[in-house]
């Protein structure tokens, strides 16, 4: 008979030693890249605008504001000649935008993630779990099927697909795979977002501010890591160890952020009051989050927030008397790359360990043991992970690719 104490081992096993650690990134773009000066007068001549002449001086005072330099699109101007349905507000695209869709972000996923598995340099029959995040397109089997099979992947990979998360969901896929990494010995997970914004692509004609304020602010990109705990140092380089994470809904922003699928496109919401909402309860948050660590002095630890825009990190940085280098990696992938939703973190996150090699700093996090990532999405949802660096001794290929 079996005892309890033999299904206490048994799960004992079963079980990590420690925490979840990032052990490779790889970040991909579309190569079409649109410098955000260039913007106002391709945008208004693409669509057909050029007679919205008071829409494309708010447009064009945004892009100014918005304190992104370029960001990457899959979208050119031969395929939007080529279907003008997606530039009239009016008619039907939603099966066009699709079509495109479900072909093109596991592809681009698939680039992202081929970099972060040659960088982990294990074989990629190791992998055993595999999480796909997109709010680009909805298709059945997911994306994750798809990168599966572009990958080559065994069938026997377990999969989870994220769908409609929003921008906060670069926190929950490294949230999911930390429980993933720390309940199952031996795990290794790909974790992949993807976002090409075609879906939110859309015509100022009559539309509200905050269409205009998307139109300027999301670019395409995908993000992939390698987590797993306990790893093996002769042949695997940790990056960052998750401590904790957590998910809250800040207290009523309900319908301040939102999106919704239609024959159109996705139609997206944002509400004047995001960033002051975020700010507001930002102290909270992170008091809870370092709370069993005793820090209290947010200057001492490192920063990757997702940058949903300028104003956001503006006030999160005004409410908690942030140092201005404190957001150095989230306001400079905001500026080359902009809101790549869920995937933002990732190319942070990227950017911040390269950039400590750089600079020859002793530690993964700007030269500091401890971190805070921060998503924020729909509802206002905000994940929170507290990070803990590693030494920079990691070879030199990576710092210098
Ligand atoms: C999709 C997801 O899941 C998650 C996400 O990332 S969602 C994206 C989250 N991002 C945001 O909410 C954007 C945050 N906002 C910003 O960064 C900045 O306001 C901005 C870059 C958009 C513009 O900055 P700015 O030009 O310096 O000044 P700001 O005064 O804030 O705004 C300029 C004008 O736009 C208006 N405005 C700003 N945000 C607005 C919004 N969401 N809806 C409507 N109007 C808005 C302002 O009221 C102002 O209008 P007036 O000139 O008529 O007064």
């Amino acid at each position: 008979m079996v005892s309890s104490s033999d299904i206490a081992e048994t799960r004992t096993t079963q079980r990590a030693q420690g925490s979840a650690t990032i052990l490779a990134v790889g970040t991909a773009n579309p190569p079409n890249c649109i410098y955000q000066a260039d913007l106002p007068d391709l945008y208004f001549k693409v669509m057909n605008n050029e007679h919205m002449v008071d829409v494309k001086k708010k447009f064009k005072y945004i892009c100014e504001t918005s304190m992104i330099r370029k960001r990457h699109t899959l979208l050119s101007e031969e395929f939007l000649k080529e279907n003008p349905t997606i530039s009239d507000p009016t008619a039907p695209s939603l099966d066009l935008r699709h079509d495109v869709l479900v072909v093109e972000v596991p592809k681009l996923g698939k680039e992202a993630a081929t970099k972060a598995i040659k960088e982990w340099g294990l074989p990629k029959s190791n992998i055993t779990h595999l999480i796909f995040c997109t709010i680009s397109c909805v298709d059945m089997p997911g994306a994750d099927y798809q990168l599966l099979k572009l990958l080559d992947l065994s069938p026997c990979v377990k999969r989870f697909m994220m769908f409609q998360q929003g921008c906060h969901a670069g926190g929950t896929v490294l949230r999911l795979a930390k429980d993933l990494a720390e309940n199952n010995k031996g795990a290794r997970i790909l974790a992949v977002c993807c976002e090409i914004q075609l879906m939110a692509f859309r015509s100022l004609k009559n539309a509200p501010l905050d269409y205009v304020i998307s139109q300027t602010l999301f670019g395409d990109g995908a993000g992939a890591v390698i987590v797993g705990s306990d790893p093996d140092l002769t042949n695997e380089v940790p990056l960052f160890e998750i401590v904790s994470a957590s998910q809250t809904i800040i207290a009523d922003s309900e319908g301040t952020i939102g999106g919704r699928l239609s024959e159109t496109g996705l139609k997206l919401h944002l509400s004047r009051t995001v960033p002051d909402l975020i700010a507001k309860n930002i102290d909270t948050v992170i008091e809870k989050a370092f709370s069993p660590l005793g820090i209290t002095d947010w200057n001492s630890i490192f920063w990757i927030v997702h940058p949903g825009g300028p104003a956001i990190l503006d006030q999160v940085e005004l409410k908690l008397g942030l140092k201005e280098e404190k957001m150095r990696a989230s306001r400079h992938v905001l500026s080359e790359y902009g809101n790549m939703s869920n995937v933002t973190v990732l190319f942070i996150i990227d950017e911040m360990r390269k950039k400590s090699v750089e600079d020859s700093l002793a530690t993964t996090g700007e030269g500091l043991d401890w971190g805070v990532l921060f998503g924020f999405g729909p509802g206002i949802t905000v994940e929170t992970l507290v990070l803990h660096s590693f030494p920079t001794s990691i070879p030199s290929t990576i710092a210098t690719e």
